[in-house]
């Protein structure tokens, strides 16, 4: 039998990108806005978006920036600091703010301002529960005994059971998931816990990342881990279950931040972000499961109606641009250089 020539999905949404600010945006919003109709924006910027007044501020550059004829509606995140008071949170949700992040400090890229210690955010957990605004968590603790490969694990048992059982009915998403500890843990949590998981996360492991020589465009963080842990995330995404959703974690890092001695963290997938997951679906044999996954469980989590119009896949071998220019800097995108066996319409 032939394989299937294209494929039409209801639109999808990005339930997790970073599009920075000033001179990134036409970039990153240009791209998402090709891919997606809605995103949840990371407040992750320096200094981050910590209040109403920020993330209205930010939504407003973002939207000056959708290219003309494409809608894209940004769906706004507060980022939690150990000052974040339950004032603070019902004011963003009275502006329509949807969610806030932790980051555990020095976590990740833009961490430094983040929560020091769970406890300082509890008043500020109680006040989303009641409210109704969603918790989105970078999922790994910082301790420097603690090994890179099993920060997700330990945050999971130290810090985010205890969250969701003292919480029970806040709406929780691991964001990023990387293990199969943290796809079994979103499994079978209470209602209320989802996950959302890359595109990188579904088609690479570290080998990609560290045999044959270091590529840089494949660290991200929490980073790859082995092909075991791999499989289990593809099984999760392709479950069919709605606690798993798309979030592509696309994150621009200019070309010289990434090929340096000390590399950022962060991988530069919304150029084509639903080819990679298109990709990652068909090897697994479940291209059929890709809208539920896509455009369906994240809007049903949040709370949103379903997009109601569609796009196109078509099978059509295309080659990603070795690189893309972001303001006067070079940007490699994930996966640069390689043929995709999708492309969107
Ligand atoms: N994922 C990453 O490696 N980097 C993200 C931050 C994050 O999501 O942790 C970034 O902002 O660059
Ligand atoms: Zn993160
Ligand atoms: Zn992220």
């Amino acid at each position: 039998m032939n394989p299937k020539q294209q494929i039409t999905l209801r639109a999808p949404d990005d339930w997790h990108i970073h599009l920075r600010d000033g001179a990134a945006l036409a970039r990153t919003v240009g791209d998402a806005a090709r891919q997606f109709r809605r995103a949840i924006i990371m407040p992750n910027l320096v200094p981050p978006v910590v209040n109403a007044e920020d993330a209205l501020a930010y939504k407003t550059r973002i939207q000056a920036e959708v290219p003309a004829g494409l809608q894209f509606t940004p769906l706004m995140v507060i980022y939690l600091t150990d000052n974040t008071t339950p004032e603070m949170v019902r004011e963003a949700q009275a502006a329509g703010v949807v969610a806030a992040k932790l980051y555990p400090a020095g976590a990740t890229t833009n961490s430094d301002s983040g929560v020091t210690d769970i406890n300082n955010i509890y008043p500020a957990l109680e006040a989303m529960q009641t409210c109704g605004m969603k918790l989105l968590l970078h999922g790994e603790v910082t301790t420097s005994d603690i090994d890179i490969f099993d920060r997700e694990r330990i945050f999971i048992e130290q810090i985010l059971g205890r969250v969701v059982e003292d919480f029970p009915t806040l709406k929780v998403v691991l964001e990023h998931i990387t293990t199969a500890h943290a796809a079994e843990f979103v499994g079978q949590a209470r209602e209320g816990v989802a996950a959302t998981i890359t595109a990188h996360h579904l088609l690479y492991n570290r080998n990609h990342m560290l045999v044959g020589g270091i590529r840089p465009h494949y660290y991200c963080l929490p980073i790859l881990k082995r092909g075991y842990h791999q499989n289990a995330l593809i099984e999760a995404a392709t479950s069919g279950s709605p606690k798993f959703f798309l979030g592509t974690d696309s994150a621009p890092h200019a070309q010289g931040k990434k090929e340096t001695a000390c590399g950022c963290a962060g991988c530069y997938t919304a150029f084509s972000a639903i080819e990679l997951y298109a990709e990652a679906f068909e090897r697994a044999g479940k291209l059929e499961k890709l809208e539920g996954f896509a455009s369906e469980f994240g809007p049903d989590f949040y709370e949103l109606p379903r997009n109601t119009d569609t796009i196109t896949l078509v099978r059509e071998p295309w080659t990603l641009p070795s690189g893309l220019q972001m303001g006067n800097e070079s940007l490699i995108p994930l996966a640069a250089g390689e043929t995709l066996n999708w492309r969107l319409a």
